[in-house]
């Protein structure tokens, strides 16, 4: 592959001292949807609820929580993929200073990588039909590849890739690597992972995880990491954000000002990540258990969308309905039924 000068990237101005700067997020998917105020957030219906995240450069969090609790959420609305708007007016999600949602120059210094690659949209996009389709790697995004040569080389012998896999043929975990091969290769700012490393085998998931290591201590790249997965992660955080299931801060801060991190470093505890995680989402599932509780379901707060009606955007929507649609549909279905009544009424007389 023939290298080429990279594009210029857009500049970020300077921001002060926090890379990830959250205050007083609350958010719910239902809030804003189908053109109803973003303001009104039914406390009922909250996923996140009041959070605030500082993180500096160069930081690498750890964020534990529950299945259900937020994570992806919260990791998703940093990616700038949901809009979130708060009544209260200090409230803000920033990354590297600006609007996680609304500035497009962060799309050049912010990666997200999670386990939706390739998994959704086949139908309507199109945009996940090439990733399982007879392509091979080094075809993939060339322009991004031919770019960074340096780069490129380091992450395929990290990640142990043949550029001549082609799509189709590949594993899960093979998928995963040109995946995280694909996402990595523009050098970040920022790096939010949503548990993708589920997949990976246990030597290449260690190489990524040292790997990361350096890209923050080298180059300040500030890295987010939710996983339920905390082999080889002991030593890997330099600060822990523990949500909750009620989507509230349980816990967050540097890993040297956590009091039962430094006990069982004391007591050279084998899995101390797994020990901290376990302690505080077991006391989440026994108190679950005695109100007998159970995790939000996605259908909880989802309506399908009606693909045959052309006002909600056809097939193609997926979008959700607001309280209000959902009455003037019912509303026209039992005026069209009352009037096909009465037309069959005076047919039969
Ligand atoms: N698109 C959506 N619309 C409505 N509700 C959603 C949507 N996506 C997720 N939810 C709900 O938001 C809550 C948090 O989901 P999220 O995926 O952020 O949790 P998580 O902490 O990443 O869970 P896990 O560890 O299982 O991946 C869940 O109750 C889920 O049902």
């Amino acid at each position: 592959m023939e290298p080429i000068q990279p594009k210029p990237l857009p500049e970020i101005p300077p921001y002060g001292e926090n890379a990830i700067d959250i205050q007083n997020l609350t958010f719910a998917y239902s809030a804003g949807s189908n053109g109803s105020s973003l303001d009104k957030i039914d406390p009922n219906k909250c996923i996140l609820r009041d959070l605030n995240l500082s993180l500096r450069k160069g930081s690498r969090c750890l964020l534990i929580g529950g299945n259900g609790s937020g994570k992806s959420t919260l990791l998703r609305i940093l990616a700038g993929r949901h809009l979130t708007k708060n009544p209260n007016p200090q409230s803000h999600v920033k990354v590297l200073g600006l609007h996680a949602f609304h500035d497009t120059r962060l799309n050049f210094h912010r990666a997200y990588l999670d386990c939706d690659w390739g998994m959704r949209n086949v139908a309507f996009v199109g945009a996940a039909v090439p990733l399982m389709a007879d392509i091979p790697v080094h075809k993939m995004m060339e322009r991004l590849q031919a770019s960074y040569p340096e780069r490129r080389q380091e992450l395929l012998e990290m990640l142990n890739i043949d550029i001549n896999w082609r799509m189709h043929q590949l594993s899960d975990g093979q998928r995963r690597r040109v995946q995280i091969f694909l996402g990595l290769i523009r050098p970040f700012q920022i790096l939010l992972l949503d548990e993708i490393t589920t997949s990976l085998d246990v030597c290449v998931r260690q190489d990524l995880l040292r790997w990361l290591v350096r890209e923050s201590e080298e180059r300040g790249a500030t890295i987010i990491y939710a996983t339920h997965i905390f082999d080889g992660l002991d030593d890997w955080a330099s600060h822990l954000f523990y949500l909750t299931n009620k989507g509230q801060c349980g816990w967050q801060g540097k890993m040297e000002e956590l009091e039962v991190y430094h006990k069982l470093k004391a007591e050279n505890h084998p899995c101390k990540m797994l020990a901290i995680a376990d302690h505080w989402l077991r006391a989440e599932l026994n108190e679950n258990r005695r109100l007998q509780q159970f995790e939000p379901a996605q259908g909880a707060a989802v309506r399908l969308p009606d693909p045959t009606d052309i006002s909600q955007g056809g097939y193609a929507s997926g979008r959700l309905q607001t309280d209000e649609e959902i009455a003037a549909r019912k509303q026209r279905h039992e005026r069209a039924a009352a009037l096909h009544a009465i037309k069959m009424q005076s047919m039969e007389q």
